[in-house]
């Protein structure tokens, strides 16, 4: 249980920031906000407000510099990529994967080197605010293990998927038959379901068309059926060498269409339970199947910027067109694990994209929009948003406590006679980074 007098700051309706100020907020023993009073000063004694469960608690008074607002939430993240993040930016993605992902993700059959890569990773993660992630590991079952139990450990709420490949991978990268990677896939979603623990959900993972055979999309989706519709996640229509893949791979199909939700769809795997990494060359017509079957899109703009040859229009199919959207920093296609680096590049995309389009500034989204992705979006994406996405009375509390003051090292500044509480937020989001977290919670509990 935990008692704070802060200023909230969250984006309960997308586009618009919502900031509440002086609120006295209680935090109860399940990590459930149980009360939120705003305009309390702080001369007002904290019984007045809250119910006997919150009398005689500390009240943690934050600093007019600090704020709380909801953690992020990525929705696309390459746990075992984590090792070279910063590097391996050269060369296109069916290259990059041979070059580096693969044999990068081989390296964690090594257990010690996979509880250190993960552990670091998922540190760095909650450090920056990242509360909730969807976490794509590798082929192997144990060292996906590790990382479902550090997730645990360090208290994240992670959903956490083993990958699986049967084809068209490395032969020391592969797991060669679709009953191998279903038996595989079917064991860490037993070991993950037996912690019973809420916070961590295993998720249905085939890497992406080009190397998963039609049997293993159709035994994966059955796998979610089976254990109650798991959470499912992939890569789709994603670049121009993956989809000329997919093409020679199915020559079969009707091209031109984004075949990639052809496929996924007929084998069962579009659910709305789905988060589908990067969709920049998604049609008309896959957006209409996406939506239909209630399924979503991880938007990751920095990765798109090296290896999708476009941007992905999130304006039009996310703000127009109605296609669930969230962030994600896809390490290490991305090589930034930061969501606040993916909401300013979100921006970014946004604004290049209108440099050339049509209808121009109309398709650009700023920063207020971007945050609500990266926070409300994901959780919608994820299906939790009755839990996490903002600060609310009945939600739990996923938070991240901001701070901006002077004795902070960081590169934020802030002027008191011309900074408006908003705009110290909006400067915090251009500019801000770990140094500026002074703590987080997940559940109501203290990870950072
Ligand atoms: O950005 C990406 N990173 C990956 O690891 C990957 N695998 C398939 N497709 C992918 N795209
Ligand atoms: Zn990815």
């Amino acid at each position: 249980m935990s008692v704070f007098h802060a200023t909230i700051v969250h984006t309960p309706v997308r586009g618009e920031l919502q900031v509440l100020r002086d609120c006295l907020i209680a935090v109860d023993t399940n990590g459930i906000i149980g009360a939120i009073h705003s305009n309390v000063p702080t001369s007002a004694s904290p019984e007045t407000f809250l119910t006997s469960e919150f009398h005689g608690l500390p009240v943690r008074y934050l600093s007019k510099h600090q704020f709380l607002m909801p953690g992020f939430i990525d929705t696309h993240v390459h746990a075992p990529q984590y090792s070279y993040t910063g590097s391996g930016t050269d060369v296109p993605l069916m290259t990059w994967l041979n070059k580096y992902a693969f044999p990068a993700e081989r390296l964690l059959t090594s257990l010690p080197l996979a509880r250190d890569v993960y552990t670091r990773l998922v540190r760095r993660l909650l450090r920056n605010g990242t509360t909730t992630a969807l976490y794509f590991a590798t082929l192997h079952l144990e060292p996906t293990k590790i990382l479902a139990d550090i997730v645990e450990d360090l208290g994240q709420r992670g959903f956490v998927g083993k990958a699986s490949m049967d084809r068209n991978a490395p032969d020391d990268y592969s797991e060669h038959t679709a009953d191998a990677a279903l038996q595989s896939a079917e064991s860490f979603i037993q070991y993950v379901i037996g912690k019973a623990n809420p916070l961590v959900v295993p998720v249905i993972t085939p890497r992406f068309i080009p190397t998963c055979s039609l049997d293993l999309l159709r035994g994966l989706a059955d796998l979610s059926r089976r254990y109650g519709n798991l959470p499912i996640q992939s890569h789709i229509s994603e670049s121009h060498d993956e989809i000329a893949f997919v093409r020679s791979l199915h020559p079969e199909l009707e091209h031109g269409n984004g075949c990639d939700t052809t496929i996924f769809d007929s084998c069962g795997l579009l659910t709305p339970r789905t988060v589908m990494a990067h969709g920049v060359h998604l049609t008309e017509k896959n957006i209409s199947v996406l939506k239909q079957r209630g399924s979503s899109v991880a938007v990751c703009p920095l990765s798109n910027f090296y290896f999708a040859n476009g941007i992905f229009p999130l304006h039009e199919h996310h703000l127009e067109k109605g296609l669930k959207c969230g962030l994600g920093t896809d390490v290490a296609g991305g090589y930034s694990p930061s969501m606040l680096h993916s909401v300013r590049t979100a921006v970014v995309a946004s604004k290049a994209l209108a440099l050339t389009h049509p209808r121009g500034k109309e398709v650009e989204v700023d920063w207020r929009t971007a945050v609500w992705v990266a926070t409300v979006g994901g959780a919608r994406c994820l299906g939790i948003e009755d839990q996490v996405g903002t600060l609310e009375v009945g939600k739990v509390f996923d938070a991240v406590l901001v701070d901006v003051g002077d004795e902070v090292v960081g590169a934020v500044d802030v002027f008191e006679e011309m900074d408006s509480l908003e705009r110290v937020v909006e400067k915090f989001i251009h500019l801000g980074d770990e140094r500026n977290v002074a703590g987080v919670w997940v559940q109501g509990k203290k990870v950072v």
